[in-house]
């Protein structure tokens, strides 16, 4: 099976190290900026140590599965690289809500699946990423016809030592690691905090489970039913990744655009489309909102 990664940075650098070191046929696609480095070889350190040298490559070569590795607002342009020959899977990889719908209304929706990563992986440079901890790629399609093809792409991330599981609803999934994603991200960006700051300051706390508690009436009024309790569930990720500066505080650190719009501005969009009031969550995206246009203007 031909496979392709798209996406040279944080989680598509470790996918394709742990594919390719397993013997599968790789091929990592990246900004032209990185390829000279790139082609040198890639690695993984931290929680695994892995050293591979993929085919490097600038466009999407013809590929049996194709996984989507880049930022929530880069997918739609990513995907507009990518010609699937009948029968090719293409999986999202993304936090949030939205992008994987952008590429089914580009590329097909019988291509199109989603993957929730559960992996804490930091890029330090081209072709080097560290992993601190790593669970599960969470897999499925709201098509049910891609959906039935997904056992392919599981026995590939296995084959590459990584746990993967189907589920039966992909939506549900996705709101799962969306709850603690809207509370955990933009807060620790706004306060600068460590993620386990927010279960140490009270008012902190008290404002996740207010963002969170929001979420929750949106997806309940979308009819989602999750199989964890959306507040306790972020309270563990809280915990678990305590020591993490999430994505978000390192994106408005390295002044890049954060992925707000398929978090916390999706809940607000949606709240709106079902009636449900999501003051909270309106407030966190103006102030995310104000700390990208203060990063991205100069001399601010
Ligand atoms: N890192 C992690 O541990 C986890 C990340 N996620 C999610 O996974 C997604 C990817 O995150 P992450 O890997 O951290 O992001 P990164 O920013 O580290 O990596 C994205 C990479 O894709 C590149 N890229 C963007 N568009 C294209 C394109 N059209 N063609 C080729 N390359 C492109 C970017 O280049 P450039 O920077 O030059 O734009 C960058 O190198 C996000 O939605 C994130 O929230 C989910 C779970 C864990
Ligand atoms: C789980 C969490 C919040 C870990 O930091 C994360 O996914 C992120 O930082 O984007």
């Amino acid at each position: 099976m031909k496979i392709s990664v798209v996406g040279a940075g944080a989680l598509g650098t470790f996918y394709c190290a742990m594919l390719s070191s397993s013997g599968q046929d790789v091929t990592l696609v990246c900004r032209e900026k990185d390829a000279a480095a790139l082609s040198k070889g890639i690695q993984v350190t931290g929680a695994v140590e892995v050293s591979a040298t993929p085919s490097i490559a600038t466009s999407v070569p013809s590929s049996d599965l194709v996984l989507v590795t880049v930022k929530a607002y880069d997918v739609g342009d990513a995907v507009r690289g990518i010609k699937p020959k009948p029968g090719a899977i293409v999986v999202v990889i993304h936090n949030g809500l939205g992008p994987d719908e952008a590429a089914a209304s580009i590329i097909g929706k019988g291509h199109v699946a989603v993957g929730v990563s559960y992996s804490g992986v930091t890029f330090m440079g081209p072709g080097n990423v560290r992993l601190a901890g790593y669970t599960e790629t969470v897999l499925g399609s709201v098509e049910p016809e891609v959906a039935t093809r997904l056992s392919v792409v599981r026995e590939a991330l296995e084959k590459a030592g990584l746990k993967a599981r189907i589920a039966g609803d992909i939506r549900a999934a996705q709101w799962e690691k969306l709850y603690a994603n809207i509370a955990i991200n933009p807060v620790t960006a706004i306060t600068g905090l460590n993620n386990g700051a927010l279960l140490e300051v009270p008012e902190l706390k008290a404002l996740v489970a207010n963002v969170v508690n929001e979420a929750a009436q949106v997806s309940k009024a979308m009819g989602i039913v999750t199989s964890v309790d959306p507040l306790e569930n972020t309270y563990k990720v809280i915990r678990d990744t305590s020591g993490n500066r999430s994505s978000m505080l390192q994106d408005v650190t390295r002044r890049r655009r954060t992925e707000i719009d398929a978090l916390n501005g999706k809940v607000c969009e949606l709240g709106q489309k079902h009636g449900v009031p999501t003051p909270y969550n309106d407030t966190i995206t103006s102030l995310i909102k104000g700390i990208e246009h203060k990063n991205m203007v100069r001399g601010q």
